[in-house]
């Protein structure tokens, strides 16, 4: 058969792949492209984007109510059909446009691909070798493995659901069952979460996910912790979920349970790419057990956590890697995480649970609903939780209205390790914002 040969095949378009693919865009590589599914993976398509897309009405909607008897005398209302309308006509087109941007500067192929050997990829049919094969699938959700799973969607379906359905239950309160939860409910769902340990978010402190779950009670949204989804059936017009805590009823049901490595079509066992559970193993140059074979993005085996800044940054190691740009090995800056709830939580750093005792540590935890801009939208829980190493800021994270903001303020103080003196010196806010707090908060 006659081969191809390309500098570097990518497989997998997404946030990681992208990245890469408009890095080498610029250089003379000859480059191949393989997409299985939808041009820009899952971020601009099924993930991040569509989800804050659809955030920023059901933001409006949830702050007009919280306002109700405070200057607010209609909260306002979401319109699900209107919404999507907007959505779809916006993101519908990504996919294609993202085909095309990519397919200016290299050869595509639309299919899954899989290895023949540790050399050689094969899609539609051809096969393709390069100097550097870079494997960017990313992950796909668990899907719960019980009797009527074909009731299930995921945060596919729902990010394009075209009616609301009046009772929604997720199964699953990680990231993503939490942020489309909101979602729904600021729409007028009748929500409930089945989760099957004692708390949802893990990344936070207990506290924060404990008033997270209490806010999102207030606005009607039910809770059943330690619950084991065992069936669901459908009787007449409704889907009935049984648990070991009990019955649920719903027209509509988003499994959310959490997202493994898409490795499958790979066929990875025809190579010696070494992989667990998790994804794919690499070394500190993202390289695979396959000498000239990396892998990046969600698809990696790693402590990281799965998000686009983070496959992104390993797009631009690799492409600086593999340029000769640099010969270090990939070292990640300080990574900040929020969930995208109503009120948010964002964290960056140390998590003061994890140093609680720990003398070496201060952790002070500030009540931020007494000032005029938190009070003003009357954001009663809003909290912001320090954790100080000596001086050093070492550690931050919020629960409130502008958790996600307030946190991205103090990245920089605890990334570049500054500390109160210099600060106060070189930086003034605009004030009254959360920025203006800090100078007075560091030591
Ligand atoms: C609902 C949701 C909300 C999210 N919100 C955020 C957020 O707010 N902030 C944030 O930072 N992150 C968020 N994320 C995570 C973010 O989407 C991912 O971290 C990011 O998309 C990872 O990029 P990637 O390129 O590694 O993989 P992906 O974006 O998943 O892209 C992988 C691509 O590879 C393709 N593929 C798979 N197998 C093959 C094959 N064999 N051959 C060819 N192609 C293949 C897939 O079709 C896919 O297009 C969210 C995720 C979800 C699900
Ligand atoms: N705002 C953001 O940055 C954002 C948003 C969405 C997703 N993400 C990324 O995507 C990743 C995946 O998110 P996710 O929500 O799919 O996963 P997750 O790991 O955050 O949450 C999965 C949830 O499902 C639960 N679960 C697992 N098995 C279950 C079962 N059998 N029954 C009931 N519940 C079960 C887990 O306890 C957990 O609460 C996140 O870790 C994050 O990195 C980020």
């Amino acid at each position: 058969m006659n081969m191809k040969k390309y500098n570097e095949i990518l497989i997998g378009s997404g946030p990681a792949a992208y990245k890469m693919s408009n890095l080498l865009a610029k250089t003379s590589h000859s480059v191949l492209v393989i997409e299985g599914f939808e041009f820009g993976g899952t971020c601009p398509n099924y993930g991040c984007e569509p989800k804050i897309f659809l955030e920023g009405a059901a933001r409006t909607v949830l702050q007009s109510q919280q306002l109700v008897g405070r200057g607010i005398s209609q909260p306002a209302k979401l319109d699900w059909q209107a919404l999507m309308k907007t959505k779809l006509s916006r993101f519908d087109p990504w996919p294609d446009e993202t085909h095309s941007i990519i397919e200016k500067s290299h050869d595509v192929e639309e299919g899954y691909a899989h290895f023949i050997g540790d050399k050689t990829v094969s899609v539609n049919g051809r096969q393709y070798q390069a100097d550097h094969i870079i494997i960017a699938t990313g992950q796909t959700p668990n899907i719960l493995d019980i009797p009527g799973k074909e009731y299930l969607h995921t945060n596919y379906d729902l990010l394009s659901l075209k009616t609301l359905p009046s009772r929604v239950a997720v199964i699953g309160a990680g990231f993503v069952g939490l942020e489309l939860a909101t979602l729904v409910a600021a729409a007028g769902a009748d929500v409930t979460m089945i989760i099957h340990s004692d708390r949802v978010l893990r990344e936070f402190t207990r506290a924060e996910d404990k008033m997270l779950v209490e806010a999102m009670k207030e606005r009607g949204i039910k809770f059943i912790f330690n619950a084991n989804t065992q069936k669901i059936s459908q009787l007449k017009d409704e889907l009935i979920i049984a648990t070991d805590q009990g019955e649920v009823r719903a027209d509509y049901i988003l499994n959310v349970t959490g997202r493994h490595p898409n490795i499958e079509k790979l066929a990875l066992d025809n190579t010696n790419i070494k992989y667990d559970h998790h994804g794919i193993k690499v070394d500190d140059h993202m390289m695979t057990s396959v000498d000239g074979i990396y892998a990046i993005g969600d698809v990696v085996s790693r402590q990281e956590p799965k998000l686009t800044p983070v496959a992104e940054f390993e797009g631009q190691y690799l492409f600086d890697y593999l340029t000769g740009k640099t010969t270090q090995p990939i070292t990640y800056p300080l990574i900040g995480q929020a969930a995208f709830t109503f009120p948010e939580v964002a964290r960056v750093g140390v998590n003061a649970d994890s140093v609680a005792g720990d003398s070496q540590y201060q952790i002070k935890r500030i009540p931020l609903k007494y000032g005029s801009l938190y009070a003003g939208q009357n954001d009663q829980v809003s909290t912001l939780t320090l954790v100080f190493k000596g001086k050093q800021l070492v550690g931050a994270s919020e629960i409130g209205d502008y958790a996600a903001d307030d946190i991205n303020n103090l990245i920089p103080i605890i990334g570049l390790q500054i500390d109160g003196n210099e600060y106060r010196q070189k930086v003034m806010t605009i004030y009254p914002t959360l920025g203006d707090k800090i100078a007075g908060l560091l030591p």
